[in-house]
C-alpha cells in the first residue's frame, strides 16, 4: 500500500458535479469503474479549482438503503461527566436555595466502567445532597449501558413540562458514565465511523451539549493529563489503518493496496462569522517555524474570516479555507496545536475556558487502488519499482537509470491506475460551543452576545434535527426508505452552523453524535433538553455511500501524472546527454587525456542530475509506503528519508524532514549564482495571501523541481569546456564538434522543457480563463435577457402612461366641460 503526500497546501474544491454517489452495502465495494456515469467535466488535473473548500454535499436521490442500515448510519452516544467542585458554585445552583432532599432506600454504585446504578437494597443514611460538589449526588444514572434515567433524588430540578412524568429513561446508542475515558468512548463509538471514513464513507462526530458539559474535553482532550481526545484519537487511527491496510493476507493484500491522500482544514464558527483557523497571517505560517512550544495565545495572529457559499453544481463550499496536506499525525498535532491556540475561548460563570464558537476539523483521504494487477509493486528492488528504491550517493547513475528503467514500467502499471476511479471520504470532527442561558453564566456584554449567537445556532440545529427526524419517522411509518433530498423545506440556511452540517445530517455520511451532559442537579433541564435532542437525531435515517471520482480532478492523481512527467523529462535529458558525451569511448578516451584526470565536466553534469535526482527523489517520497508498525503516539522524524518502504520505514517521515530533504537536494546545487531562484516559491508562499496561494502550491513544487532541471541545462550550457577550464588546448576539431553538438542539445532540451512548463503552465491557465470566460457568458446571457425583460416593461410602462395621460387629458377636458356646464347652470 502507498500513502501518497504533498509537502504543500492547497486551497481545492471538487465540485459534486464531477462526483457521483454509487450506493453500496457498508460490506460491499463500488462496483467497477466501467460502470460509472462518465464525468461531467475533464480536464487536466494541474486546473483543479484551487480557491475553495468543497463540503461534500448531499447525493442526489438515489436508490435507498434499507431502513434499518439507514439508522445505523447515525450513532449516539451520552456522556456524562464527573461532578466538579465548581458545579456547586455555579450560578444556577447557587441561585436555587439549596433543597434539602433527603436520601432514602436508592444508594449508588458507580462501577469502574462509569456506569452508575441505583443499588435498591442498601439502607442508607438521610444526609443532605446539595451542600457542596462533594455531597452533591449525580442527577443521572445509567442503568445498563443503553440507558439513561434522573436520579430519582432530584427530580426537584426537573422543568414542569417533564416533572409530570413517572420516571424518564431514554436509551441510545451507549451512555458513559462519569469516569469514562475518551479512549473507551472513542473505541465503542467513534472508531467504527473512522473505519468507514478510511474505508471510503463521509464521516461526522459532533459533542453536542450545554456549556461546561465537557464538549471539548471529549474532542480535544487534555494535553496536561496526556489524555487524547476524540480528534488527536482519530488521527492516530487513520493513519495506523492505513498502515496496517497491508498486514493481511497476501490476497487481501493484493486486493487491498490503495494510496492515500491527506489533507485537513480547520475552521470556527464565531458570531456567525467563519474563521480560517489554520490560515497563515504576518509570517506566522504554521507550515514555517511554527511549533507547538511558540502557541502562546498572544502571539498568534487571529484567524482569518472565510466565506461559505452554495452553488447549484458544486455544492456547500468555504472559499478561502486553507487545506494542509498531512503525512503523519504529527503533522496534524502541529497543526491542531495551532488552530487549538487561535479558537475563541472565554470565561463565563459557568466556564473559566468556555469554547465561544463552534469548531470543524475537516480531514480529506483521497485514495485509488496504487496498482492494477498489482504490477507497480513487483520488480528487484524489494518488489518496488526501480525509482522507488534507496540511493546512494554513489549510485547517481544508476538512480537516473532507475528511473529511466522505472518508467516503462510505472507507467505501465500506473497507466491503468491512473485512470481508476479516486475515492474521496472525509471526516468531519466538530465540538459545538454550548448552549447557555444568560441567567446560568452571569454573561454581559460580549460574552452575552456571543451566548445568543451560539444559541441560535444551536436552536437551528434542534430544528434541522427535528425536522429530519419527522421526515424518517414519516417515512418509516409509510414502510418507506428516505429518499435524499428530501422536498420538505429543511431550514439548513438559517445558520452558518447547519450549512456546514447539512451534508453530514442530511446528506450520506456516517455519524457519530455525542452528547455531553453536566451530572449537577442544577443543570437537569438543560441536560433533558440534550438528551431530547440526541433521541431525536437517532431517528434520523441517513444514506451513507462512498463516493468515488472517475475524471481527473483530484489531487492525487494530479500529483502523479506530474511526477510521471518530471520523471520522464529527466530521462530524456539524461539520455540525450549521455549520447553526446559518455557513450563514444574514443570521445571519452579523449577527454580524460584532456582533463588529466581532473573532474570532468560530465561529472559534474552527473552531480547535476544527483540534485535532479534527489528532487524527483523528494517528490517521489511524497509516496510513502505504509505497512510497518508505527510506535503508539511516537512518530519520529527521519532526517534521511529512504522511499523504499521495504526498508522498514517504521513511522511515516512527518512534511518537515520531507521539507529538510528537499532543501538538502536544493542547497547541494547552490554554488551557482546563475540559479533559478528555487526559494522564490517558499518565499512567495509565507507572505501570499490566501488568494494567491490558491493558485496551487502543489504546481509550484513541480515546477520548482522543472525550473531546477531547466537550470541544469543552462549550467550546461554556460559552463566552458572541461578542456578549456583545465588550462589545455581544445584542438581537436573532433571535440569542438562534440562540443557544439552538445551545446545543440543542450539547447533543444532547455527549449523543449521550458516548452512543456509552459505549455503545461498555460494549459491550466486556458483552462481557468475559459472557465470564467463560460461564467461569464452565462452571466452575460442572463444580463442580455434581463435587459430584454426589462426594455419590454419599460415599453409597457411607456404605453401605459401614454395611455395614463391621455385618459388624464380626456378626464381633463370632461372636468372642464362639466365645470362650465355647472357654471352656466349656476347662472341660470
Ligand atoms: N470526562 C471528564 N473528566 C474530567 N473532567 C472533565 C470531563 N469532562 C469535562 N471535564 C471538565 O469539565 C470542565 C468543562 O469541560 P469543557 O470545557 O470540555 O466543557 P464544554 O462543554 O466544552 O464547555 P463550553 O461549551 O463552555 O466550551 C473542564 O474543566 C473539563 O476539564
Amino acid at each position: 500500500m502507498q500513502f501518497l503526500v504533498g509537502r504543500c497546501r492547497s486551497l481545492y474544491g471538487i465540485g459534486p458535479s464531477l462526483f457521483f454517489s454509487v450506493f453500496i452495502n457498508d460490506e460491499r465495494m463500488a462496483p467497477p469503474p466501467s460502470s460509472l456515469p462518465p464525468p461531467a467535466r475533464s480536464s487536466r488535473a494541474t486546473s483543479l479549482p484551487l480557491e475553495s473548500v468543497v463540503i461534500p454535499s448531499p447525493s442526489k436521490p438515489h436508490k435507498a438503503q434499507p431502513a434499518e442500515q439507514q439508522k445505523n448510519n447515525i450513532k449516539v452516544c451520552i456522556r456524562i461527566r464527573p461532578l466538579l467542585p465548581s458545579d456547586s458554585l455555579a450560578p444556577a445552583a447557587a441561585d436555587s436555595p439549596p433543597k434539602r432532599v433527603t436520601r432514602s432506600t436508592v444508594a449508588l454504585r458507580t462501577h469502574t466502567s462509569g456506569l452508575v446504578t441505583p443499588v435498591r437494597s442498601a439502607a442508607v443514611s438521610k444526609v443532605p445532597v446539595n451542600s457542596g460538589a462533594s455531597q452533591q449526588e449525580p442527577a443521572w444514572l445509567c442503568p445498563t449501558p443503553q440507558t439513561i434515567i434522573q436520579n430519582p433524588h432530584t427530580k426537584e430540578y426537573t422543568s414542569r413540562s417533564d416533572a409530570g412524568k413517572s420516571e424518564i429513561c431514554y436509551t441510545f446508542d451507549r451512555v458513559y458514565g462519569p469516569a469514562s475515558t475518551n479512549e473507551e468512548l472513542y473505541r465503542e463509538s467513534v472508531a467504527d465511523v473512522v473505519k468507514n471514513c478510511v474505508a471510503g464513507f463521509h464521516g461526522s462526530v459532533f459533542a453536542y451539549g450545554q456549556t461546561n458539559s465537557g464538549k471539548t474535553h471529549t474532542m480535544t482532550g487534555s494535553r496536561r493529563n496526556k489524555d487524547d481526545g476524540v480528534i488527536r484519537l482519530a488521527v492516530e487511527d487513520i493513519f495506523r489503518q492505513i498502515q496496517n491496510i497491508n498486514t493481511n493476507s497476501p490476497e487481501q493484500q493484493h486486493q487491498q493496496q490503495r494510496e492515500y491522500l491527506l489533507r485537513v482544514s480547520y475552521l470556527e464558527i464565531y458570531n456567525e462569522q467563519i474563521y480560517d483557523l489554520l490560515a497563515p497571517q504576518n509570517n506566522c505560517n504554521p507550515r514555517f517555524g511554527m511549533n507547538s512550544n511558540n502557541l502562546q495565545h498572544h502571539h498568534l495572529p487571529p484567524s482569518t474570516a472565510v466565506r461559505i457559499f452554495e452553488s447549484r453544481t458544486e455544492g456547500v463550499q468555504v472559499r478561502g479555507l486553507r487545506e494542509e496536506i498531512v503525512t503523519c499525525p504529527q503533522d496534524v498535532y502541529e497543526l491542531l496545536d495551532v488552530g487549538d491556540a487561535r479558537r475563541k475561548v472565554g470565561s463565563t460563570g459557568m466556564n473559566t475556558s468556555s469554547s465561544r464558537s463552534h469548531s470543524v476539523f475537516r480531514l480529506v483521504l483521497e485514495s485509488r487502488a496504487s496498482s492494477s494487477g498489482g504490477s507497480i509493486h513487483k520488480g528487484s528492488n524489494n518488489g518496488m519499482p526501480p525509482s522507488l528504491a534507496p540511493s546512494s550517493n554513489s549510485s547517481v547513475a544508476s538512480d537516473a537509470d532507475s528511473i529511466a528503467s522505472g518508467r516503462s514500467s510505472i507507467t505501465q502499471s500506473l497507466g491503468t491506475a491512473i485512470k481508476g476511479p479516486v475515492r474521496i471520504s472525509s471526516l468531519s470532527l466538530v465540538d459545538l460551543a454550548g448552549s447557555e442561558s444568560v441567567k446560568a453564566t452571569g454573561s454581559t456584554g460580549v460574552r452575552q452576545k456571543e451566548g445568543q449567537y451560539i444559541n441560535k445556532s444551536l436552536l437551528t440545529l434542534g430544528h434541522v434535527v427535528h425536522k429530519l427526524s419527522e421526515i424518517s419517522a414519516r417515512a418509516e411509518k409509510e414502510s418507506n426508505s428516505v429518499l435524499l433530498p428530501p422536498k420538505e423545506h429543511i431550514p439548513y440556511r438559517d445558520s452558518k452552523l447547519t450549512r456546514l452540517l447539512q451534508p453530514s445530517l442530511g446528506g450520506n455520511a456516517k455519524v457519530c453524535i455525542i452528547c455531553n451532559i453536566s451530572p449537577a442537579s442544577a443543570n437537569v433541564e438543560e441536560s433533558h433538553n440534550t438528551l431530547k435532542f440526541g433521541s431525536r437525531a437517532k431517528t434520523i435515517q441517513q444514506h451513507a455511500s462512498i463516493t468515488e471520482v472517475a475524471d481527473e480532478k483530484t489531487l492525487l492523481r494530479s500529483y502523479r501524472e506530474e511526477i510521471e512527467e518530471l520523471k520522464r523529462q529527466l530521462n530524456e535529458a539524461r539520455k540525450a546527454a549521455v549520447e553526446v558525451s559518455g557513450h563514444t569511448p574514443a570521445i571519452k578516451e579523449h577527454k580524460e587525456q584532456l582533463t588529466g584526470g581532473a573532474p570532468s565536466s560530465d561529472e559534474e553534469d552527473q552531480d547535476d542530475t544527483h540534485v535532479l535526482v534527489s528532487a524527483i527523489r523528494n517528490l517521489e517520497s511524497l509516496i510513502l509506503k505504509a505497512g510497518a508498525k508505527s510506535s503508539k503516539k511516537t512518530i519520529i522524524e527521519k532526517d534521511s528519508f529512504s522511499v523504499d518502504g521495504m526498508e522498514a520505514e517504521d513511522t511515516f517521515p512527518s512534511r518537515r524532514s520531507l521539507d529538510a530533504d528537499l532543501k538538502r537536494a536544493e542547497n547541494a546545487d547552490s554554488g551557482s549564482s546563475d540559479s533559478v531562484d528555487i526559494t522564490d516559491g517558499a518565499k512567495n508562499y509565507s507572505n501570499a495571501s490566501p488568494e494567491e496561494d490558491d493558485q496551487g502550491d502543489l504546481l509550484e513544487e513541480l515546477h520548482r523541481i522543472q525550473g531546477m532541471l531547466g537550470k541544469v541545462m543552462k549550467k550546461r550550457k554556460d559552463k566552458p569546456s572541461s578542456s578549456t577550464a583545465n588550462g589545455k588546448k581544445p584542438t581537436p576539431d573532433r571535440d569542438e564538434e562534440v562540443e557544439k553538438l552538445r551545446i545543440q542539445l543542450q539547447e533543444q532540451e532547455i527549449t523543449s522543457t521550458m516548452r512543456k512548463a509552459d505549455s503545461s503552465f498555460l494549459q491550466s491557465q486556458l483552462y481557468e480563463k475559459e472557465n470564467l470566460l463560460k461564467e461569464v457568458s452565462v452571466f452575460l446571457v442572463a444580463l442580455e435577457k434581463r435587459q430584454r425583460a426589462l426594455e419590454q416593461e419599460n415599453a409597457q410602462l411607456k404605453e401605459d402612461l401614454a395611455l395614463a395621460n391621455t385618459l388624464i387629458k380626456e378626464g381633463d377636458k370632461a372636468r372642464e366641460e362639466l365645470t362650465e356646464k355647472l357654471a352656466k347652470a349656476q347662472q341660470h
